[in-house]
């Protein structure tokens, strides 16, 4: 028999970066390690991390490099955190190569939150215990067609896998009837907001601004921590 050498799937990363804080969320404060995936299927006017998918502004060649799953999960078993975020650009456009990567992220005993926009459904392998989605959608300050943004029968489907959180970006207070209106269509909950800002000034203002009528709506309101405490230093 020809022996078949089988090459590691390698995950396309940008960074990984920790100890650090949970930043945003409803896990915002908790001792965490990040693991950032390269590419996005979306293109966001106001995206704080073009570093992982705008090849235009940077270069690919810099910005991205190929890792196997077992390379992270050493890196990952030396850090004190067990809160394991994997962030982007867009974790689920490699979806097919999450499974090992959270898997053994697990059997370091950790707890997993992906952070994603919601446009691709989540595979069934990752629908495990301790494992959590932070799905935000995006609305039409994006820049992004509705079409491509918003895909409803993926928001359902995270919806009823009782393991989705919807965080959505807001900068104004108009933008808080534009969630209204996706999350009564799907069926979302529980929904948090968090101020756009890449800088503390800019997240606090926001939140100020934001805060009553969140509060009216009977929502959650996350801050951006580490913007609040290192402004946009990456690998924070
Ligand atoms: N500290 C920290 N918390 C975060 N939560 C979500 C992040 C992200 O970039 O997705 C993030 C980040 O970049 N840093
Ligand atoms: S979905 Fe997220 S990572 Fe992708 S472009 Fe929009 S803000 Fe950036
Ligand atoms: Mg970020």
């Amino acid at each position: 028999m020809s022996a078949i050498t089988q090459r590691p799937v390698l995950l396309r990363m940008a960074e990984v970066f920790g100890p650090t804080f949970q930043g945003e969320g409803p896990s915002v404060g908790r001792l965490a390690a990040f693991i950032r995936l390269s590419n996005c299927n979306l293109a966001c006017t106001w995206c704080d991390t073009p570093h992982t998918w705008d090849w235009r502004r940077f270069d690919r060649a810099v910005e991205q490099y190929g890792a196997a799953p077992g390379d992270v999960l050493g890196w990952a078993a030396r850090q004190p955190a067990r809160l394991f975020v994997i962030t982007g650009g867009e974790p689920l456009v490699q979806a097919r190569r999450l499974p090992e990567l959270v898997d053994g992220l697990l059997a370091l005993g950790g707890e997993v939150e992906i952070e994603t926009n919601g446009t691709i459904a989540p595979p069934e392998p990752l629908l495990s215990d301790r494992v959590v989605f932070n799905v935000s959608p995006k609305l039409s300050g994006s820049g992004m067609p509705r079409t491509r943004r918003i895909r409803p029968d993926v928001l359902r489907e995270f919806a009823a896998s009782g393991r989705a959180r919807f965080k959505f970006v807001a900068g104004t207070l108009e933008e808080l009837d534009e969630i209204a209106v996706l999350v009564d269509e799907s069926g979302l909950a529980p929904v948090w907001v968090m101020p756009e800002g890449t800088t503390s000034r800019a997240v606090l203002e926001r939140m100020r601004e934001l805060a009553d009528a969140v509060l009216a709506r009977g929502w959650n309101l996350t801050t951006r921590m580490h913007v609040l405490l290192w402004e946009d230093e990456r690998g924070r």
